[in-house]
């Protein structure tokens, strides 16, 4: 990105510190801007809905409120403008959280006066680059839903993803849509016209990666009775798309890492070397960098697979999206199913918004579908449609947030699930972090396999896990299916 200057922006300091406002103002006129603060959430967000602004300083503790539950609001007003967060220390968990959902930067009080310039400049900057961006050459987003701030700031990494040739690592939990993005970005990208190869690294074991990555040639070895082209050079030109990294066992991520090096390969049973110029992109719904710190990744291997990399937010994280996905999905079904369209009741949407969506949207659709096909010719989809064992967890779930001071938000887990882990960590010696997740896991997955025995197509509904990731999982704690 260019340092460019740019004219005159329009800068918002909302923060109750008359102090901070003056020392901030002070600094954007001489920058030549122009300035107004404002000293509570309210007036601030008065503002905000009449004059477009380029930049908001956004401090966290305000008389009428916690800045940060405005953050949407603010990025979504006139002006889209960027936010950087002033904040005392005991709120830098919390501004962390606000650069995952958009917010530019997070500047802890008492900042220097290089620290805001430098922050500032550099928002401005890119302010103005989306902008041009925007206009010069937009996106094909069409098979995405989500106006949300969370969505648009993924957008933004698209379109610097689309127009690099840069290793992308897209992080997100299950069915947050990773796969969707990956097509995105090779769909915008230079490379559109050639293949879009997935490889599921969960199916890759030492035995199949030389075979199903290079392929191999007639008589290589028993069974292979005509060549076959292996996905690698079928990527040529073109996007490889390593679905579920996190699963590939360390045996195998040594190969990988190779070709991934040398872009090159070898057909089993060829002498021949070829190479194949093929884009990566992997994505993966597990910490990375914790495994790589465990021994469980190869940290080479993550250097290189990393180069953008960004986060899908899950669906309890921007329930704003949901009314629009489940209205694109009706949509989809009516076609799908040639019935006229379905509208929803009112009180519908508050139940969608209120539960907590641990297979995102993926499960969203699915329970979309299943109330869609409940719903048989009626014209308008109820409450009574939803799938009965969701209706259940939804209202217990809608119970105990009432009884409970809300929970973290990245707490893993809810409900009757959070109580029966809650006796669990009331033991003398805690495991660690990685033991007591893989035994939750393992536990949830015997529990659900046992209770839908035989039925996987019911298994992936009510867990939202992909097909080839419960397969794995399935594999990783040694559970018959
Ligand atoms: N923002 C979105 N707009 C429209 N559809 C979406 C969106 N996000 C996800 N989906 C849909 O949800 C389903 C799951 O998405 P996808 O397979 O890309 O998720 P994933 O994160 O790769 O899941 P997993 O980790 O389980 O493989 C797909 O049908 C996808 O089209």
């Amino acid at each position: 990105m260019q340092n460019r200057s740019f004219p005159m922006n329009n800068i918002l300091i909302i923060d109750n510190d008359v102090h901070v406002c003056e020392t901030i103002a002070s600094l954007v006129i001489r920058q030549k801007h122009q300035c107004t603060a404002a000293h509570t959430i309210a007036s601030g967000l008065e503002l905000l809905q009449s004059v477009k602004f380029d930049l908001v300083f956004l401090d966290v503790s305000l008389p009428d409120g916690n800045g940060l539950t405005f953050l949407t609001r603010i990025k979504e007003s006139v002006g889209q403008p960027e936010v950087i967060i002033l904040t005392g220390k005991s709120d830098v968990h919390g501004a962390e959280q606000a650069i995952q959902d958009g917010a530019w930067d997070f500047l802890v009080k008492p900042t220097s006066i290089e620290q805001i310039t430098l922050s500032m400049k550099q928002a401005l900057n890119f302010h103005h680059y989306k902008k041009d961006q925007l206009t010069s050459d937009p996106l094909n987003l069409d098979r995405i839903i989500g106006e949300s701030p969370q969505m648009r700031t993924c957008y933004e990494l698209v379109a610097d993803a689309a127009r690099s040739d840069a290793n992308i690592l897209i992080n997100g939990e299950t069915g947050t849509g990773k796969e969707l993005f990956a097509r995105t970005i090779h769909d915008n990208s230079a490379r559109a016209s050639r293949e879009f190869v997935v490889v599921d690294c969960a199916s890759l074991t030492e035995t199949l990666i030389e075979s199903t990555l290079f392929g191999y040639v007639k008589g290589a070895f028993t069974g292979a009775q005509t060549d076959k082209k292996g996905l690698i050079p079928l990527a040529d030109k073109g996007t490889l798309f390593l679905d579920e990294i996190g699963e590939l066992p360390i045996s195998v991520q040594k190969s990988l890492l190779r070709v991934l090096q040398e872009r090159s390969y070898r057909p089993v049973g060829e002498s021949r070397e070829y190479t194949s110029d093929f884009r990566l992109i992997a994505a993966t719904n597990r910490d990375l960098k914790i495994m790589a710190a465990e021994g469980d990744f190869r940290q080479d291997l993550l250097y290189r697979i990393h180069t953008i990399q960004f986060c899908l937010p899950p669906l309890r994280r921007r329930t704003g999206d949901i009314r629009e996905l489940t209205k694109f999905k009706l949509q989809q079904l009516s076609e799908q199913y040639q019935l006229e369209a379905k509208a929803v009741n009112s009180d519908f949407y508050e139940v969608l918004n209120n539960y907590d969506w641990p297979g995102n949207v993926r499960q969203l659709f699915n329970v979309i579908e299943r109330a869609f096909i409940a719903a048989g010719n009626s014209e308008t989809i109820y409450l009574m449609h939803l799938p009965p064992d969701l209706r259940v967890s939804m209202a217990r779930s809608n119970l105990e947030k009432k009884e409970q001071p809300a929970p973290a938000e990245d707490a893993p887990q809810q409900g009757s699930t959070a109580r029966a882990q809650d006796a669990e960590l009331a033991m003398d010696t805690l495991p660690t972090l990685k033991v007591f997740k893989d035994e939750t896991e393992k536990k949830y997955l015997e529990e659900l396999t046992k209770r839908y025995l035989d039925n996987t197509h019911e298994c992936l509904k009510i867990s939202g896990l992909s097909r080839s990731h419960f397969y794995a999982l399935l594999k990783k704690h040694n559970i018959q299916p």
